[in-house]
């Protein structure tokens, strides 16, 4: 297990909003996290990297790399978000700075992280570009000047700079075109299989679950109510939840929901 959370809850003032969850992330695989809005999805995944707003308080354990994250201290925790766990957000554009050059965002994310040679650090952030299918003329640009698409690779990019061994992407291709999210998954899809990250993937769509996922988690108002292989649980889901968020989504209906058959054909 790259990544094992035991009955982690978080909870404000007033209510528990995740209740005694546990949840463990394979070495390398692509792990999704489904469940309706207000489930605790995100909650969860900020838990991960002590990126609770200050007014909720996480329980539990979250075992990463052999320690309780939980208890790390907060320099230890910036020093392993970027280096050894990375995030992917909804909110790509949160990822840059408007002012500042796409390059400048590299450069500033390998200093932080103690690359000392400004050669190294161009050099990466051009490879880094283009293996996001992004043209390295690019790093000279700012934010407002690429496309939704072009932005939500670049922090991909971003992201998966340093080698991470599990990458976070909470609803990662929410904000794009269906097009742009496709090309956006693909290349999630490819970096993990080149680099062995492992992936935990929130989303609220099936098909992405049916195309991508090794396995996955269902969440119903704060707990987890069934988590398996993917296609145990498309094609035979146990709990009377997960059987209605499947049902809701369409696009499943067509023979075996996992697409066991159209994979083996
Ligand atoms: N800072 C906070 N203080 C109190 N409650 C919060 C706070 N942040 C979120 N919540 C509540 O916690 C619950 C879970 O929120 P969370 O964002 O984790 O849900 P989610 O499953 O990710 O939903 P979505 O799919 O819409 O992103 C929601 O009811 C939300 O209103």
């Amino acid at each position: 297990m790259i990544l094992s959370i035991e009955e982690l809850s978080i909870a404000g003032r007033e209510r528990t909003i995740v209740d005694n969850v546990s949840l463990a992330v394979r070495e390398g695989e692509f792990m999704a996290l489904v469940g309706q809005s207000g489930s605790g999805k995100s909650l969860l995944s900020q838990a991960i990297g002590q990126l609770l707003p200050p007014n909720l308080h996480a329980a539990g354990r979250i075992l990463f790399e052999g320690s309780n994250l939980l208890e790390r201290k907060p320099k230890e925790m910036r020093a392993l978000r970027g280096s050894r766990i990375s995030y992917i957000f909804q909110d790509y554009q949160g990822a840059f700075t408007p002012f500042r050059s796409i390059g400048a965002h590299f450069n500033e994310y390998q200093k932080i992280h103690g690359e000392k040679s400004s050669t190294v650090r161009r050099n990466r952030a051009a490879e880094a570009l283009e293996s996001v299918g992004l043209d390295p003329i690019l790093l000279r640009r700012y934010p407002f000047q690429l496309s939704g698409g072009q932005l939500q690779r670049a922090s991909i990019a971003l992201s998966l700079l340093l080698s991470p061994r599990l990458l976070i992407a909470d609803e990662a291709t929410t904000a794009l075109d269906s097009v742009s999210a496709h090309r956006v998954l693909e290349l999630l899809a490819r970096k993990q299989k080149e680099t062995g990250c492992a992936i935990l993937f929130i989303t609220h769509d099936w098909r992405h679950v049916r195309r991508y996922a090794n396995r996955l988690s269902v969440m119903q108002e704060g707990r987890i109510v069934e988590s398996g292989g993917k296609h145990r649980i498309l094609d035979h889901p146990q709990h009377e939840y997960t059987r209605k968020l499947i049902e809701a989504a369409p696009i499943l209906g067509r023979s075996l929901r996992s697409g066991i058959e159209e994979e083996t054909r």
